[in-house]
């Protein structure tokens, strides 16, 4: 027996070539799935993000039978990728333009190269990309697969061609070993779930059974783009003020670093922070020592008065576009949603939005639908270990009216943030931050409210429909006898009187139970009740 232990390094590449599940690539249905996804997510990050109204096309083909390989297409109108970083952007583990802080779906810098490396782990051919930034004369096309012990691309094919009608966008082709049934139903939800959130979006989307679905945009309005924000002070440690005064100007007095390179800082702050870590205000950055950096980490996070993490970073989806598509969708016969107001986590923004359907044509369950998103990424598996579920269930549905075992509701939680705490690379859930699980508490209450009003207002309109109803069986009745005791014998005087009574008896019930819609009770014929 050996005591000695053999010690090599791998690459990044390498690393998620053994380790796929980590990506969301554990079986070849989960990686369709998430092929798909990684896919669909970079073609929006490229449009809604630009301000760019989403056009995208899936299409799914099978490749060949006998192996089960399918061919994945996602094209999109967004605005392209410059052709000197197609290969990296591809072909690189690690290599994003998403490491800044502002809210994208897209945030590892790993997803299509997951799925690349996927691809070629069980056949042959290379991901191909078409693309045109915005503007370019050209249309490049490249085909690549990844050098997994370099972390670097291996380029088969490299062209271009001239851009005659103007285009902008990418199309990427991946073939990969999948499992078409098992993941039909994830990715159908999957395509639905991200519309429901984007109804400014199209979609056409073709599965490899050959049939088309089409969403069409349903509004024009496009949610106020992210913008790009600096760092927070709650947010900072050690590293990140090394890594930050690295690319700075080594003469930069550490004030005016403070100043200008975090966001709610000013100079009555920054001159507070550094006697709190009693560092001299006019020091310069790079002779900073590390017990220095150390102080300065402490006293950011320990001073109470910075204001709150700028919410400019975020994109949320908008209270009347969430209910538009949620009525569109489920056509429900309530429906109510609300963009709760920032918050901060460890120095990220955050926001949390909330919509509730309920009734209608929504199919009855023993549970709620929940609707869980992320950064507008709608998240469908690893649904119970996700905190909106855990926050969805503790919710005691019969105090807000909602009664029965089987329950028409949807409650969709949106949760958006420079920095989405997920539980792992394949963003599928959200871990129990306290902070988040409150918002969504509180959102989902407040929502509820307006629920339980509904319902209650619904419950008493058909308690007083019930009584009318009970009334008018008796008005002709007791317009008959009064009308004969009034005509004297007379015939008809009593057909006068009985016509006359029968409206009076009427106002005067309708009144009593406050009906305001009379009409529909006018067309009842007594003899059908
Ligand atoms: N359709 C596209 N249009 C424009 N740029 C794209 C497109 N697809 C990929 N990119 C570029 O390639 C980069 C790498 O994409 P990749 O999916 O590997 O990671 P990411 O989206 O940055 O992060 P994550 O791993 O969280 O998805 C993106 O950051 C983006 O700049």
């Amino acid at each position: 027996m050996s005591l000695k232990e053999k010690f090599t390094s791998i690459s990044p590449a390498e690393f998620f070539k053994r380790n796929p599940e980590l990506a969301g690539f554990s079986n070849p249905a989960r990686a369709m799935y998430q092929s798909v996804r990684e896919l669909v997510e970079n073609a929006l990050d490229a449009t809604d993000v630009h301000e760019i109204l989403p056009s995208i096309k899936v299409i799914i083909d099978i490749d060949n039978q006998e192996k089960q390989i399918y061919k994945i297409t996602v094209e999109d109108n967004g605005i392209g990728i410059p052709p000197h970083v197609v290969p990296d952007a591809f072909g690189r583990v690690l290599y994003s333009s998403k490491y800044v802080l502002r809210q994208t779906r897209g945030m590892y810098g790993l997803g299509v190269k997951a799925a690349v490396l996927y691809s070629q782990m069980y056949q042959e051919k290379p991901i191909e990309i078409v693309t045109s930034p915005v503007g370019s004369k050209r249309i490049y096309v490249f085909k690549l697969k990844i050098d997994v012990t370099k972390n670097e691309p291996i380029i088969y094919e490299r062209s271009s061609i001239s851009n005659e009608k103007n285009f902008h966008g990418t199309s990427a082709t991946l073939y990969l070993l999948g499992d078409w049934q098992r993941s039909k139903s994830r990715i159908y939800d999957y395509i639905k779930r991200t519309y429901i959130v984007a109804p400014y979006a199209e979609f056409y989307f073709k599965d490899p059974e050959g049939n088309v679905v089409f969403y069409p945009r349903l509004t024009n309005k496009i949610p106020k783009p992210p913008e790009e924000v600096k760092p927070h002070p709650y947010g900072v440690d050690i590293e990140l003020l090394k890594n930050m005064i690295s690319r700075m100007k080594p003469t930069y007095v550490i004030k005016d670093f403070l100043v200008n390179q975090f966001q709610s800082v000013g100079e009555i702050t920054a001159q507070k922070v550094l006697e709190m870590a009693k560092i001299d205000p006019n020091k310069k950055i790079s002779s900073l020592t590390d017990d220095e950096l150390s102080r300065l980490t402490e006293a950011m996070k320990k001073f109470e008065d910075f204001r709150p993490p700028s919410a400019d970073a975020l994109s949320v989806i908008g209270s009347d576009l969430i209910e538009l598509s949620l009525k569109k969708i489920f056509n429900p016969e309530f429906v109510g949603a609300l963009t709760r107001k920032p918050k901060a986590y460890q120095g990220h923004p955050f926001i949390v939005e909330v919509g509730i359907a309920y009734g209608g044509q929504i199919q009855p369950s023993s549970e709620p639908l929940v609707l869980r998103y992320a950064n507008k990424i709608p998240l469908i598996y690893d649904e119970k270990s996700d905190v909106i579920w855990k926050v969805v269930e503790e919710v005691d549905w019969k105090r807000y009216g909602v009664e029965g075992d089987q329950i028409p509701l949807v409650v969709m939680v949106h949760l958006c943030s420079t920095k989405v705490p997920y539980k792992s690379a394949g963003k599928e859930s959200i871990a129990e931050v306290e902070e988040i699980e409150k918002e969504i508490k509180y959102g989902i209450m407040e929502v509820a409210r307006n629920l339980r009003l509904f319902i209650s207002q619904k419950k008493k309109e058909e308690e007083t429909k019930k009584r009318m109803l009970t009334y008018l069986k008796y008005i002709p009745e007791v317009a008959r006898s009064l009308s004969v005791f009034l005509a004297d014998g007379k015939k008809a005087d009593a057909d006068k009187h009985s016509q006359e009574l029968k409206t009076k008896l009427f106002e005067i019930v309708a009144k009593k139970l406050d009906l305001k819609d009379l009409e529909e009770y006018k067309l009842y014929k007594v003899e059908e009740l």
